[in-house]
C-alpha cells in the first residue's frame, strides 16, 4: 500500500527552477531516500508533501488525503524535520520542544527524553546561543518525539551533525523502520542512504531521473580496475584497444571502470605483461554521480 503518493506535480518558479512532472510514491513501512544536487527541487517537493505550498498541477496525497486541502488532518500522523527550522530564538531548547509538543497535543515527553539522551543533547540553553548541530538535534527530537506519528518526512536530517551523531541517526532510522514507520528523507549523504533506505528517488534540475531499489543500485555499480603493465608502451597500446580505459602518457598504469565487459577487459590486458592489478567496487557515491551529471561530479 502506498502511504505517500505524488502524481505528476509541477511547481514552476520560472527560469527552469522548481519541479516538473514529478511522480513517485512511498510504500507503507518503507524508507525512501530523496537525493539530488543543490537546487534540484527536494525541498520544493517536500514542502508540497507537507501542504505548505500548492502544486501548479498534479496531486499529492498521504493516506489518501490531499496534502494541501487536508493538511491539518494529516499533521496528526506526521513527524517533520524541515531543512531550515524556524526557531523562536528567545526560547530555550526545552521550551521549544515543549511548545512543539503542545501544538501536537502531546502530554508524554518520555520519547523526547530518550531522544535527547540518544543524541547527547542538553536543551537547557537559549536557542540563539546554540550551534547548528545542537539546533539540528532539537529538530530531530521534535520530529521523532510523537510515538503516534507513523510517517516521517525529513529534509536533510543529518546536516550539521558530526559523524558520531550521524551514526546515531542511522540507528534511529533503523529502529523506527522496525516499528513499521514510513519514512521519506532527503539527503546528500550517500552512506546514510545506503545504510537506511529501501529505495532512492533521484531528482535533478527539477525532474526525477530515477526511482530504484538500493539493492539494484548496488548491483549496478561497476568495478574500478587499475592495471599496471611492465612498460608505458604496453599501457598505451592496451588503452588504445580498450576505449573505456583512461591513460596518462608515460604512465605504466591504466584505470578503467569495468562492468559486464570484464571478460573482454581481461582478455585484452593479457596480451601484455601485467605487473600489478588493483580492483575495487565503485562507491555508491561514484555511482550516483552518474545520475547527478558531470557538473555536480566536479563541484
Ligand atoms: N519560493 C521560491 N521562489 C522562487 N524560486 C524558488 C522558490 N523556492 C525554491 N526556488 C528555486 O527552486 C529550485 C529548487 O530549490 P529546492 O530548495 O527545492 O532545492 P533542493 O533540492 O532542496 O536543494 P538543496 O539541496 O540546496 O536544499 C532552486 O533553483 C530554487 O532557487
Amino acid at each position: 500500500m502506498n502511504v505517500i503518493e505524488i502524481s505528476h506535480i509541477t511547481k514552476d518558479y520560472g527560469q527552469n527552477r522548481g519541479v516538473f512532472d514529478v511522480s513517485f510514491s512511498v510504500k507503507q513501512g518503507e524508507v525512501l531516500g530523496f537525493l539530488g544536487p543543490n537546487g534540484a527541487g527536494k525541498t520544493t517537493t517536500i514542502r508540497q508533501i507537507m501542504g505548505f505550498i500548492k502544486p501548479d498541477s498534479g496531486s499529492l496525497s498521504i493516506l489518501d488525503m490531499d496534502c494541501f486541502k487536508e493538511a491539518d488532518k494529516i499533521q496528526t500522523s506526521l513527524g517533520y524535520l524541515p531543512g531550515e527550522i524556524a526557531f523562536i530564538d528567545s526560547m530555550t531548547g526545552m521550551e521549544f520542544i515543549r511548545f512543539v509538543a503542545k501544538m501536537k497535543k502531546m502530554r508524554d515527553l518520555g520519547r523526547a527524553q530518550e531522544l535527547m539522551k540518544m543524541f547527547e543533547l542538553n536543551p537547557s540553553g537559549k536557542l540563539k546561543k546554540m550551534s547548528k548541530g545542537m539546533k539540528q538535534k532539537i529538530g530531530i527530537v521534535c520530529a521523532f518525539m510523537n510515538p503516534l506519528a507513523s510517517i516521517l518526512i525529513l529534509d536533510e536530517p543529518t546536516s550539521g551533525l558530526d559523524p558520531l551523531m550521524q551514526n546515531r541517526f542511522v540507528e534511529l532510522i533503523l529502529s523506527e523502520k522496525k516499528k513499521g514507520k514510513t519514512i521519506l528523507m532527503s539527503s546528500h549523504m550517500f552512506e546514510e542512504i545506503e545504510r537506511t533506505c529501501d529505495r532512492a528517488a533521484i531528482i535533478r534540475d527539477g525532474r526525477l531521473v530515477a526511482v530504484e531499489e538500493i539493492e539494484r543500485l548496488k548491483e549496478g555499480r561497476q568495478k574500478v580496475i587499475v592495471i599496471t603493465f611492465r612498460e608505458p608502451a604496453m599501457a598505451e597500446a592496451f588503452a588504445a584497444a580498450f576505449p573505456e580505459a583512461s591513460y596518462q602518457a608515460g604512465e605504466k598504469a591504466v584505470t578503467a571502470k569495468v562492468g559486464k565487459n570484464i571478460d573482454l577487459f581481461l582478455k585484452k590486458a593479457s596480451a601484455y605483461t601485467i605487473t600489478d592489478l588493483d580492483v575495487r567496487t565503485q562507491s555508491l557515491e561514484e555511482f550516483f554521480m552518474h545520475f547527478y551529471g558531470e557538473e555536480a561530479a566536479r563541484s
